[in-house]
């Protein structure tokens, strides 16, 4: 039996909240929710039932205890923190009861774990915490012992002898505390003990936190089959809203810029072309010259222009000038005869029929590619080859980008072995940080694998704050689900504001997406499904377009459409991404097949595919012959 099946949590929110000018301390506002709602997601993971002791502010408390009851005092008149306890055991269900008080969001994720392996030791009734403080008047004296009675862990079973005590008139916890058997577990982090007592501490934290997000917003389209399932769109468009582009630039060599997102628009100091050009090898003339119509015309030849060599002399009228392709145009001339196109080409004579050419034919004019002062690239763009080759071509050796994104990552499951390692019974290798790190890869992004991490609460609080100091976004896979041996979702939940989704799509249902907040840093945080094939979907179709839009560009993923060559199942309601090979019907058209078993973690058909098929929100089912949108692997960068 685990020790959360063991415990239940106790939040004490019933005091007057006298040094808060009497307000209800519980409910004051703390990043971003209430002081109550963070003890209660610290508490969450640790217990299996939750209540909440409140004498005021019954439904508010209600809000946020959900299905957890609110109990108020049985004893009258705000009798201090045992009347809660009291009421705490008469509820309990489990056989112990962990204690924490409203006004202390940061106490220790295995703060019962602690408790209890001291509660067995020591054969005790009640397990409380205590820290080592030092009298800050007094820096120089010993260090005292301060015990925190508010933070314990208590058996249900000593119920009895509090009611007694109760009975005697008495109220002070420390004084119940002497009748019992106490083993004291000293916790080396004072700070995670402190409590917030007054607006002023309050309004200290939350300058502390002024970089806080906004609450992680909540889906706002349900659909038909189920009511709190979210469609792709709307989750993409939520996402998408919140993060920004990195502002940080640098400058790079443009040898050194492929892939990246150019931060400031190119301006062309120059017209591209420079100069009026040939288009072709040929002759150079002026249009007005060219036959009339039924006639012919002889041009005398009178110098050559190649292409790096211009010649200058302005030809007369019945001349004409020999010129290469991308040599400048002669002054006066306006026309290019092709060589191939002259009548006859004999010494320094040629001769042109009427119709062999128009004025002004096979001339590349200056500036047409670019014009001086013009926007040659926009900001915003990912640079390719092409865009490299325009840059160079204006003369610009140098271009402004912004920062790369950094990017973590990690894999969470128990189950999960990685490369190197035996493999025991109930065991898979990782393989979902491979593919992530292919896909973070091929984005262009700074990569941080930070491997697999446990299922454990304080290994993944550890994992999510270094991701956060070191990452722009940290991208997770597993736990995102409902199930139960997932702390990923309590832990996540606690260091920020991370929104839970059920999306109405295949694969991928669950997502998680938020802000990872410690107290100097935050990431973006994007909690892909577990299952091998859900992990890439998700990637491609929520993280994808966020971090690109965070490295300051943008790009729609190419579909196309292709004939079903099989009839396809599927239910509106949800949208579905089917693995698929897209190929060439022997009429010349694109054809497309699904690869076979379609499960989420069925990887090998991953493989095999070229391509997605997209099977809408509303779609029904498709005939074989019917046309489907496909995604293409290849233009997943
Ligand atoms: N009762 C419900 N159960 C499940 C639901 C649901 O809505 N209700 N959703 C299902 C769907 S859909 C998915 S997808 C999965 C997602 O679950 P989690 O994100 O919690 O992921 P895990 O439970 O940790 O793992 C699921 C599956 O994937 C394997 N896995 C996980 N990580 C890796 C990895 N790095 N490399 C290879 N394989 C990995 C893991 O072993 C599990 O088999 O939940 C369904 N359940
Ligand atoms: O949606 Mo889960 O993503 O299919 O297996
Ligand atoms: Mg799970």
């Amino acid at each position: 039996m685990s020790l959360k099946s063991k415990v239940t949590g106790l939040i004490l929110a019933g005091g007057r909240g006298t040094r808060m000018g009497r307000v209800d301390k519980g409910l004051q506002p703390f990043r971003g929710s209430t002081l109550v709602a963070h003890v209660l997601a610290r508490l969450a993971p640790q217990v299996s039932s939750l209540a909440v002791n409140a004498n005021r502010n019954l439904p508010q408390y209600q809000a946020v205890a959900g299905e957890s009851p609110v109990l108020p005092d049985y004893l009258d008149g705000f009798a201090g923190p045992l009347a809660g306890l009291q009421v705490g055991l008469q509820f309990c269900p489990t056989a112990l009861l962990l204690t924490a008080p409203c006004d202390s969001p940061f106490f220790p994720l295995d703060m019962a774990e602690r408790l209890h392996a001291a509660m067995e030791a020591e054969s005790a009734d009640l397990a409380m915490a205590v820290t080592m403080e030092r009298d800050p008047e007094q820096p120089d004296a010993a260090p005292f012992r301060q015990p925190h009675p508010v933070f314990s862990l208590v058996k249900t079973s000593v119920l009895p002898q509090l009611e007694a005590y109760l009975d005697t008139g008495a109220r002070r916890m420390e004084g119940f505390y002497k009748s019992l058997r106490v083993a004291e577990v000293l916790f080396d982090d004072s700070a995670a003990f402190g409590n917030i007592n007054t607006l002023e501490d309050l309004q200290q934290h939350e300058r502390a936190a002024a970089t806080a997000p906004a609450p992680a917003p909540v889906p706002a389209r349900a659909h038909d089959s189920d009511p709190t399932a979210l469609a792709v769109g709307e989750a993409r468009r939520l996402i998408c809203a919140r993060v920004t582009p990195v502002e940080a630039t640098e400058k790079l060599s443009l040898l050194n810029a492929l892939d990246r997102v150019l931060a400031e628009d190119i301006i062309s100091p120059i017209n591209v072309p420079a100069y009026d050009n040939s288009a072709m090898d040929g002759y150079a003339l002026r249009g007005a010259d060219l036959p009339a119509e039924g006639a012919s015309a002889t041009f005398k030849t009178i110098g050559i222009a190649y292409a790096g060599h211009p010649f200058t002399q302005a030809p007369q009228a019945g001349e004409c000038v020999r010129i290469m392709t991308g040599a400048a145009i002669p002054p006066g001339c306006d026309s290019v005869l092709p060589q191939e196109l002259a009548t006859s080409i004999g010494g320094d004579q040629i001769t042109i029929a009427h119709n062999a050419i128009r004025a002004g034919a096979n001339l590349r004019r200056a500036g047409e590619d670019l014009r001086a002062g013009g926007i040659a690239i926009a900001q915003g763009k990912l640079l390719r080859p092409a865009d490299l080759g325009l840059v160079a071509s204006l003369g610009i050796g140098e271009v402004t980008v912004r920062r790369k994104l950094k990017v973590a990552f990690f894999s969470t499951g128990d189950e999960l072995r990685s490369l190197g390692e035996p493999l025991e019974d109930g065991c898979v290798y990782d393989s979902n940080r491979y593919t992530l790190f292919g896909m973070l890869q091929r984005l262009g992004c700074d990569v941080i694998d930070m491997g697999v991490v446990r299922d454990d609460p304080r290994a993944l609080e550890a994992a999510l704050r270094m991701a956060a100091k070191q990452a722009d976004a940290i991208i997770t896979s597993g736990g995102v689900s409902e199930g139960a041996a997932d702390y990923t979702r309590d832990i996540m939940a606690l260091l920020g504001d991370v929104a839970f989704w059920k999306l109405a799509m295949r694969p991928g249902r669950p997502l998680a997406f938020g802000k990872v907040q410690t107290a100097q840093d935050s990431a973006w945080l994007f909690g892909l499904p577990g299952n091998p094939v859900a992990v890439m979907v998700s990637f491609y179709l929520f993280a994808r377009p966020a971090l690109l839009r965070m490295m300051g560009t943008d790009s729609t993923l190419p579909t196309m459409q292709a004939r079903a060559t099989q009839a396809i199942r599927k239910r509106p309601g949800r949208t579905e991404y089917q693995r698929g090979i897209v190929s060439t019907a022997e009429d010349g058209t694109p054809q497309v097949r699904l690869t076979g078993a379609q499960g989420s973690g069925i990887l090998s058909s991953m493989t095999e595919a070229n391509c997605i098929v997209v099977l809408h929100h509303d779609q029904a089912g498709v005939a074989a012959g019917q046309m489907v949108d496909v995604m293409l692997f290849d233009g997943l960068v």
